[in-house]
């Protein structure tokens, strides 16, 4: 790690956030075996910018949460996909809550919506080509992490996809996230742990929505 690279308190945008943490990333530099897998959407312009800086390959990997009914902030699971494979991951805690507070009916309904969404998520975004993983080391990004649910999903999947290492990057991650998450993967790279947080929208100065067409631009094969 060179002097200079110490993390901000908050990120300009989310590439900037993705040309920090590839700083990180350097001894995956041109190695034919990595890629790097940016979460829909937000992860997309992070992991597009790691993939540019160490010359690697990159692609999209569905995601979606799935939250408490009126309280979208709230995730108690998370649903990913990719190519064949799709996981549905639980946070214990938050789930045994769920339970306790929505019928069984509610809850169902919430995860119907939440495929429904993912798979048009996926006919929209991501391509006919999908790269391979299995064998690989896989770069997981995100812009961020809260409640870990998102990335503890595409940790799962991407094991059952065969990936020979699997290595996190977020600009950002609470304690107890990164508790859920450090443990199931060769390598977790997190540039800000901050002691308060609220939301990682909170870590940027810029975090606008990303319409199809930018996170197309993005990666070449989409
Ligand atoms: O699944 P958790 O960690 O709760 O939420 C993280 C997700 O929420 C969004 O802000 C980020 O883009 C990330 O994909």
């Amino acid at each position: 790690m060179t002097p200079e690279h110490i993390a901000p308190t908050r990120f300009a945008d989310r590439t900037t956030a993705g040309a920090f943490l590839a700083v990180d990333l350097q001894r995956y530099a041109n190695d034919p075996d990595a890629l790097v897998l940016g979460l829909l959407r937000g992860g997309v312009p992070v992991a597009a910018e790691i993939a540019r800086a160490l010359g690697l390959e990159v692609d999209v990997l569905a995601v979606r949460r799935l939250v408490m009914p009126e309280r979208s902030e709230i995730a108690f699971a998370a649903l990913a996909a990719y190519g064949e494979h799709t996981s549905l991951k639980y946070i214990e805690g938050v789930w045994d809550s769920a339970q306790l507070r929505f019928e069984k009916e509610v809850l169902d309904e919430v995860e119907t919506t939440a495929r429904k969404d993912l798979e048009e998520l996926r006919s929209r975004l991501v391509g006919e080509i999908v790269l391979p993983v299995a064998g690989r080391t896989v770069i997981l990004a995100d812009d961020g992490m809260a409640s870990g649910a998102t990335m503890l999903a595409a940790v799962e999947l991407m094991r059952e996809a065969g990936a020979e290492r699997i290595v996190v990057a977020v600009p950002v991650a609470p304690k107890d996230a990164r508790k859920e998450v450090e443990p199931l993967v060769d390598e977790f790279i997190c540039a800000i742990a901050p002691r308060v947080f609220h939301s990682v929208s909170a870590f940027y100065s810029r975090f606008d929505s990303l319409a199809d067409y930018e996170i197309i631009a993005l990666v070449p094969h989409l």
